[in-house]
């Protein structure tokens, strides 16, 4: 498999080239060249295959011949090592369930499977690696998770100082060893600019060899298939035929990845673009005007990007085409107030305690539902409520119950270092190292 610069289509490289570098040189993301589709048949008899061996059926052709069958198998099972279940809230409303792994986010998917690719096309290059990534709250845990102690390669995190919860915080500071948080002073895009910029620089290049764990990294953007894949699985299974899935959605690598599979052939039939305030992706759907305007902090921190890094893949998979876009994707956004009045109202109605992401995701799908009642609807529920714990609304607080496995997080010291949010002072930083 090729990929190709979304700047350039004649500038491709291998599966390998396009994890360690990341984003092209030309500052373009990185998209497949072929889209191979599992088959038809494959597609309807989803419930004969494991999880896993769907997984890897959906990724070995996007990986070529570049990792061998029985390290790709074990990358995929070591990813999918928690379950993804689809619970039912009300009819016809679904939660997908993506916070079951170690950081209690969907970017434990993401993170894991790129930490196994990175160090198996890595595994003779005695060149120290970085591994750069920004954070907007839920990717630095993950990427620190699943890169802690990966042999020959150090993780920089990138977070905006004050925008990030309590037990996000906590685990992008505290883990140590070969995992670096760097705190900036301003948003997620000044993060994700700085990282961007630090990549093309040529000077930075010869002293270290860098990548980036964003969902730019084609390892990081493709597995998030995995789980829409599992998810039609259970819902076919109780006989579910129309579906619409809403996702919250920030730099859009999640529901570029649930196109993605749509495009291979998974039925899924319309998808809901759900944003808090920062709303460049559905004032776009509305006005075929493209504006990013700067970033609001809101309650669905990781939510809080301005200009989203995957719409331009998402453009590409619906070939550039507005109309094609349009009749696919649905967008709406949702202020903190309606957010909060959303994660009330559906635990005092149904005992379900979403997060603010999830919350987002829920209040996008109703408004999709109510003019499109035949459809059987799902919303991602992207993290665990108790990471944002410390800005649910009172009455939630004492229902929220803390997972065993991040208790330990919370007597934890933060180790960070204080940054300005300029691409001088990262790069000063990083050459210091
Ligand atoms: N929502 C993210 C922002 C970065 O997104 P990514 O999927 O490109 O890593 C976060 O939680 O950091």
């Amino acid at each position: 498999m090729q990929y190709y610069s979304l700047n350039d289509h004649s500038r491709k490289v291998s599966f390998a080239d396009a994890v360690v570098q990341g984003l092209a040189p030309d500052r373009g993301l990185y998209f497949p060249a072929s889209l191979p589709t599992p088959g038809k048949e494959f597609m309807e008899n989803l419930g004969q295959y494991s999880d896993h061996e769907i997984a890897y059926r959906i990724i070995a052709p996007f990986v070529g011949d570049e990792i061998p069958e029985n390290v790709l198998r074990k990358i995929v099972a070591d990813t999918l090592s928690f379950p993804f279940p689809v619970h039912a809230v009300e009819k016809n409303v679904y939660a997908l369930e993506l916070f079951h792994g170690p950081t209690l986010a969907f970017k434990d998917v993401g993170a894991r499977f790129m930490a196994g690719c990175l160090g198996y096309v890595l595994r003779n290059d005695k060149r120290p690696v970085t591994v750069l990534v920004a954070t907007s709250g839920d990717t630095g845990g993950a990427v620190a998770a699943g890169f802690y102690n990966v042999p020959g390669i150090n993780v920089v995190i990138l977070y905006p100082s004050g925008k990030v919860s309590t037990l996000q915080e906590k685990q992008l500071t505290t883990l140590g060893g070969n995992i670096r948080a760097l705190e900036v002073q301003g948003t997620f895009d000044d993060c994700q600019r700085m990282v961007k910029s630090a990549f093309l620089d040529t000077e930075l290049q010869q002293h270290v060899l860098l990548t980036s764990a964003n969902s730019i990294n084609v390892a990081r953007w493709l597995p998030q298939m995995f789980y829409y894949f599992l998810a039609v699985k259970q819902l076919k299974a109780q006989g579910k035929e129309k579906l619409a899935f809403s996702v919250p959605s920030g730099n859009f690598g999640n529901i570029c990845a649930g196109i993605l599979a749509s495009v291979l052939g998974l039925p899924i039939d319309h998808f809901i673009a759900s944003t808090n305030v920062n709303d460049t992706v559905p004032r776009y759907l509305h006005s075929g005007e493209y504006k990013p305007a700067a970033a609001i902090a809101t309650l669905s921190n990781a939510m809080d990007v301005a200009a989203p890094s995957n719409f331009v893949r998402v453009l590409e998979l619906f070939q550039q085409s507005f109309p094609a876009l349009t009749s696919k994707l649905t967008g709406y956004s949702f202020d903190d107030a309606a957010t909060v009045a959303a994660m009330e109202a559906v635990y005092k109605a149904d005992g379900y305690m979403m997060d603010p992401h999830g919350a987002v995701g829920y209040l996008g799908l109703k408004k999709y539902l109510a003019d499109h009642a035949d459809f059987t609807g799902v919303f991602l529920e992207t993290a665990h409520p108790v990471k944002f714990a410390d800005t649910a609304p009172p009455s939630l607080q004492p229902c929220i119950v803390t997972p065993e496995r991040v208790r330990e997080l919370f007597s934890k010291a933060k180790q960070s270092t204080l940054l300005p949010a300029d691409d001088a002072a990262l790069k000063s930083w990083l050459l210091a190292q």
